[in-house]
């Protein structure tokens, strides 16, 4: 690349950072970056710290080390600062207000940027209905009332609603049937296309692989590989750890 963008901090940029649990350190000095507009996969076994890490980016857990939005280094890392910053994640547990309906549960999404001045939820709320028909047709159901799949784009459709540039999605494709999961990753794909940003930890690190630019592997709390998601697929090491016959 060359040009301006060549020279471009990137969007994101954690380096060194390192959090615990009361005594015991689960993330050992992470180095990380997502550029604008890519899409930056994290793969590595149950415990590795992948939602640690998610959850200390977006600031609901103490950490130390530095992060960085567009070069510049954030000295109050929390989750109101980093949704204003245009960040936003969607949680493994999807968290959603069963008792509310999925119209509802989209304009919370919104809540953050309604309160700083933007009244364009309508047109949001028409651009998240456009990438997800199905929330459409079920616009006055409960969220409680939805399957599996439709739980998870409600997740996706109430984080886009913010607006975000840069998506941290916590294993989007957990429980869910193959078909719904092909559906997701076509999702994210759109969204790079549309200019977000996304992080992505995932279990799933065949179709993580295929989707995203740039790969990390973490264990143990640590980075033990990283590289363009192309070359990260065809790595020995990530074939039979990650890869292997049996895994999907
Ligand atoms: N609230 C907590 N208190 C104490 N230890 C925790 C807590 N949350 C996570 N851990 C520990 O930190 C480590 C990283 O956990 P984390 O959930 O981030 O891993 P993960 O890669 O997301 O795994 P999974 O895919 O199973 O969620 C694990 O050893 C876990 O047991």
């Amino acid at each position: 690349m060359t040009g301006p963008e060549a020279m471009a901090a990137p969007l994101l940029e954690v380096s060194g950072l390192c959090v615990s649990y009361g005594k015991v350190e689960a993330l050992h000095g992470i180095d990380l970056a997502v550029p604008a507009g890519t899409i930056v996969t994290v793969i590595g076994p149950n415990g590795a710290g992948k939602t640690t890490l998610l959850s200390a980016i977006m600031g609901l857990l103490p950490a130390r080390g530095a992060i960085s939005l567009e070069g510049r280094p954030q000295r109050r890392v929390e989750i109101e600062q980093m949704v204003a910053a245009g960040l936003n994640l969607v949680p493994e547990k999807r968290e959603l207000f069963g008792e509310m309906s999925v119209e509802d549960n989209l304009l919370l999404g919104a809540f953050q940027r309604y309160r700083s001045g933007h009244r364009d939820q309508a047109a949001s709320m028409e651009e998240v209905y456009g990438l997800f028909p199905r929330l459409k047709e079920r616009r006055h159901q409960l969220a409680a009332t939805l399957s599996g799949g439709e739980r998870q784009m409600l997740a996706l459709g109430r984080a886009l609603m913010a607006k975000p540039r840069l998506l941290l999605l916590d294993e989007p494709s957990l429980g869910l049937a193959p078909r719904i999961v092909k559906e997701i990753f076509l999702i994210i794909a759109e969204l790079r296309r549309r200019g977000v940003a996304i992080l992505l930890v995932e279990q799933n690190a065949r179709a993580a692989l295929q989707t995203a630019d740039y790969a990390y592997v973490l264990e143990t709390g640590q980075v033990v590989l990283a590289g363009p998601a192309r070359e990260l697929a065809d790595d020995p090491r990530v074939v039979e750890s990650y890869l292997g016959l049996g895994r999907k």
